[in-house]
């Protein structure tokens, strides 16, 4: 059964994630991606091919709905790159969001090495 994935990076490391998602294009093209909106839209800018939907940005509600769909057991894994050096107005729906993937024990990468290792693990052809 294909994976429901969320993908979702603060603004200096969305290029990562744009990386990460073409690196992995072939593997991902099978499995569904919900997106925060701005995130989203980098990576159908860099990976036109794949079929991703999209909630708000994270700073108006994007994060928190996202972590509500985990809550409901719609997304089965979370990528996400948070900015380690930037302070966040959000800052409190990020950490409601990682907690809540905690909290359903999604597997959930937080940075490219972990993602990378996620996909080396067999994640993606779980589905
Ligand atoms: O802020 C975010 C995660 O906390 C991501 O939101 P955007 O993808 O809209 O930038």
């Amino acid at each position: 059964m294909p994976l429901t994935l969320a993908l979702v990076a603060h603004d200096r490391m969305k290029p990562a994630l744009a990386d990460w998602v073409a690196r992995h294009a072939a593997d991902l093209a099978p499995h569904s991606m919900v997106c925060t909106a701005t995130t989203g839209g980098v990576i159908r800018r860099h990976s036109p091919d794949l079929a991703i939907r999209t909630v708000k940005s994270g700073p108006l509600g994007g994060d928190q709905q996202i972590g509500g769909m985990i809550a409901d057991g719609e997304i089965h894994a979370l990528v996400f790159f948070p900015d380690p050096l930037a302070p966040q107005a959000h800052d409190v729906d990020v950490k409601a969001l990682l907690r809540i993937a905690l909290v359903y024990d999604i597997p959930a990468a937080f940075s490219p090495a972990t993602a990378d290792l996620l996909v080396a693990g067999g994640l993606l052809a779980r589905g």
